[in-house]
């Protein structure tokens, strides 16, 4: 008896947790399936997934990124017709009738005891009908009137399938068959059709084309897949189409029928070069994407190879677009980024490549250069262009950019490479103060190299117990004595000595590693002080990195209990940055500090914005005047003026000063008449070590203070041999604010 079984092609099915871009894939490499069957852990049946609907979806805005990495179940949209795989044809098509005819012509799942085993298709029906050499229709012949509710069966599936169905004779190529949609697709009524050949309607060279395809189907005796087919309208226009044929044989082995099968592809092909191209361009600036931009680049490159000019590669990055997109929000730093994106295709020549890489990064391949003076040129008319203002819906904004340069095939003939070392001189660009531009030079790398080098040395440093602690003290003139210490930290580096923090902190901070260390310091300082005099308070400096660590207030809290030292005698030192960002969250942050007892002191005043708002938002016990000042109280008349404002901003805000860095008894004295509470500085003592610190501290509170005479009193020799440092110290704690 003829059943279901004989109809089912394999088809691997797909598991309801597989992901969307599993179906991606498989679609795309597999042009027959127009369904996925889509099973659950028992391999029984839940869903199907169609071809078409299923690329429409990925090809919508954004659809790819919302689809691809959802699993199947969630893009099922159809439930499946599913029959058990030894049900009898006759039986099947009695059945059918009652089904939808959209079930069928789908395809549909059979099952082996209600486990998947394959899928059925309409055409799999037909070709199985006249595999059995019409066996199955005399059987359901006999079968008291099953033929002809077959045979009306067959019809009705036909006339109702979507994709265009026409039968022709083998022996002549006279059409016999055309379904409705076959009509729609050619533009032409099946009466038109039937009883003529493709000669009647295509030119002589087309027809022929058909005719041998025709008799090359029938030789084989196999399916035929033809892929895209670019098939003429009646009204001129064309029609894309997918078709599958097959030949119908008769009992004796002769060709009777032709049968085809065409999808219009049209559709499908659009969303495909929908897809093709959100894979290649960035929807949002309409520019080539980081994928594309590389491909350009290596052809680019093997161009360049063969003319003998040079190329450049521009790495710009936009300078102040993070701020833009947090005060103003993201659907204007959008804009803003589109109109970068306009700008940027303007500073080029047809033919050079401008590629958007990723947030606020874009590049360009510039080809074609005789020279660098090209170059040199694009990456001003880049900065330029950048600078001036940009109008997003009636604001102003000034962002700027900064643009690293590589040349091949001075700096390599790799895109890799090439985007590598443009990459290292926008780092040196950004670094030179923004808004500029900087050709790629071999000491960067050798600079990257180094960089890198200690990166991996400060991960393994903490374990390996190369952090230690000195300590500066900080004198009260008004009591004469020294009433704090602060931490600073020392890097014993086996192989470069002592490294200083100017130089470790800010890798620390971008590494990440500076929560670790942060905490460290803060235990091992409150250890150290635990043991000091009860007057002598410790003072550590917190990085604003440290307060993108959510539980910094516990970590003190700790470091609090396990060493004993009271709250009162922890002083930790900020600088304005921790208020410039995440204001919110910092803000309370450094209440719930003030609330434990621990006394809050602004560092390094005077060197950044020094927004007197700062000083109102947070009740500060402390001002550090920055040592810039100091260093020039006396030669300097606006020096001079700074101080005596801070001084007495401090005094009516009932705030104790500090000034930083005092060297000199000169430098002492003019402080202490200016009112100055405490000091800090090589004057005093250099920074120490905690042994060294808790010696003075016990011979001071006998017999130690700073006379009105000329010279240092805290005899401590320095002990401190100073560190090579190869960046300003001003900033170090604000280098990621
Ligand atoms: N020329 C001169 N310099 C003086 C004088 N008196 C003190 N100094 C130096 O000035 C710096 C004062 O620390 P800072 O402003 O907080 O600046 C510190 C601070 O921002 C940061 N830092 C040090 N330790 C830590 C730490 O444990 N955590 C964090 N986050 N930052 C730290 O590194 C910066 C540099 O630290 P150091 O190299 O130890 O440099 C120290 C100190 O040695 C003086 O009379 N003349």
């Amino acid at each position: 008896m003829f059943t279901l079984r004989d109809t089912v092609s394999s088809l691997q099915p797909a598991r309801a947790d597989d992901l969307g871009k599993t179906l991606y894939e498989r679609f795309r490499e597999e042009p027959d399936s127009l369904i996925i069957p889509v099973l659950d852990a028992e391999d029984r049946p839940i869903g199907l997934v169609e071809r078409n609907a299923f690329f429409l979806r990925m090809a919508a805005e954004y659809g790819r990124a919302l689809y691809a990495n959802r699993p199947i179940s969630v893009l099922m949209d159809v439930e499946p017709l599913v029959v058990e795989a030894d049900m009898a044809l006759a039986e099947f098509t009695n059945d059918s009738l009652s089904y939808r005819a959209s079930d069928l012509l789908r395809g549909f799942i059979v099952t082996d005891g209600g486990r998947y085993l394959g899928v059925g298709t309409v055409l799999a029906l037909l070709q199985a009908a006249s595999e059995s050499n019409r066996r199955a229709l005399a059987q359901l012949a006999s079968a008291n009137e099953t033929a002809e509710r077959a045979e009306n069966f067959m019809t009705a599936v036909v006339e109702a399938m979507p994709s265009m169905v026409f039968v022709k004779r083998a022996d002549d190529h006279r059409y016999v068959l055309l379904n409705r949609a076959g009509e729609k697709t050619l533009g032409m009524s099946r009466e038109e059709m039937i009883g003529r050949t493709d000669a009647d309607f295509y030119s002589p060279e087309q027809a022929e084309i058909y005719a041998q395809r025709d008799r090359d189907l029938v030789a084989s005796g196999e399916v035929r897949v033809i892929e895209e087919d670019l098939v003429p309208r009646k009204d001129g226009t064309m029609a894309i189409l997918r078709t599958k044929k097959i030949a119908i044989f008769d009992s004796e082995g002769k060709a009777e029928y032709l049968v085809g099968v065409s999808e219009d592809i049209a559709d499908r092909k659009r969303a495909e070069a929908q897809i093709a191209r959100l894979a290649h361009y960035d929807p949002l600036t309409e520019l080539p994407n980081r994928v594309l931009f590389q491909k350009d680049l290596g052809e680019a490159l093997s161009r360049r190879a063969r003319s003998g000019d040079k190329l450049a590669v521009h790495f710009i990055d936009l300078d102040r677009f993070k701020s833009v997109n947090d005060t103003l929000g993201h659907p204007l730093g959008d804009a803003l980024l589109r109109i970068a994106a306009e700008r940027l295709r303007g500073c080029v020549r047809d033919g050079d490549t401008v590629a958007r890489l990723g947030g606020d990064e874009f590049a360009v391949v510039q080809t074609g250069l005789a020279d660098l003076t090209g170059a040199t040129r694009l990456a001003e008319r880049v900065v330029e262009a950048m600078a001036a203002p940009f109008d997003l819906q009636g604001h102003q904004v000034m962002i700027g950019a900064s643009v690293g340069v590589s040349v091949a095939p001075s700096d390599g003939d790799d895109a890799d490479e090439l985007l590598k070392k443009a990459d290292m001189a926008l780092y040196r660009a950004k670094a030179d103060g923004r808004g500029a531009f900087h050709f790629f030079e071999r000491a960067m790398d050798e600079e990257l190299q180094a960089r890198r080098a200690l990166e991996l040395d400060l991960r393994r440093a903490l374990t390996a117990g190369e952090f230690q602690l000195y300590y500066q003290p900080l004198y009260h003139l008004g009591d004469d004595r020294v009433t704090g210490c602060e931490a600073l930290l020392r890097w014993n580096h086996p192989d470069r000595g002592m490294v200083s923090p100017a130089d470790f902190i800010p890798i620390a901070e971008e590494i990440g590693l500076i929560v670790q260390l942060g905490e460290w310091v803060l235990r091992q300082a409150c250890a150290e002080a635990a043991t000091w005099p009860d007057h002598v308070r410790l003072a550590v400096n917190l990085s604003p990195a440290q307060f993108r660590d959510r539980a910094l207030v516990s970590t003190v809290v700790s470091a609090l209990a396990v060493s004993g030292l009271p709250a009162q005698r922890l002083e930790l030192e900020i600088t304005e940055s921790v208020l410039l960002q995440d204001n919110v969250a910092n803000m309370s942050m450094l209440h719930d500090l003030k609330a434990l007892g621990v006394r809050i002191s602004m560092d390094d005043f005077g060197t950044g914005y020094s927004s007197l708002s700062y000083l109102r938002s947070f009740p500060f016990d402390k001002i550090k005047i920055d040592q810039t000042f100091v260093r020039d109280i006396l030669e300097d008349s606006d020096a001079m003026a700074i101080i005596k404002a801070v001084l007495d901003l401090g005094s009516s805000l009932g705030i104790v000063t500090t000034a930083e860095g005092v060297e000199t008894v000169e430098q002492l004295n003019a402080l202490r008449d200016q009112g100055c509470a405490e000091i800090q500085g090589y004057f005093i003592s250099r920074p120490a070590p905690a042994s060294e610190i808790a010696r003075l501290l016990g011979v001071e509170a006998r017999d130690l203070r700073v006379p009105e005479g000329r010279q240092a009193v805290l005899t401590f020799a320095p002990k401190e041999a100073p560190a090579k440092t190869s960046r300003a110290k001003r900033g170090v704690r604000s280098a990621k604010a």
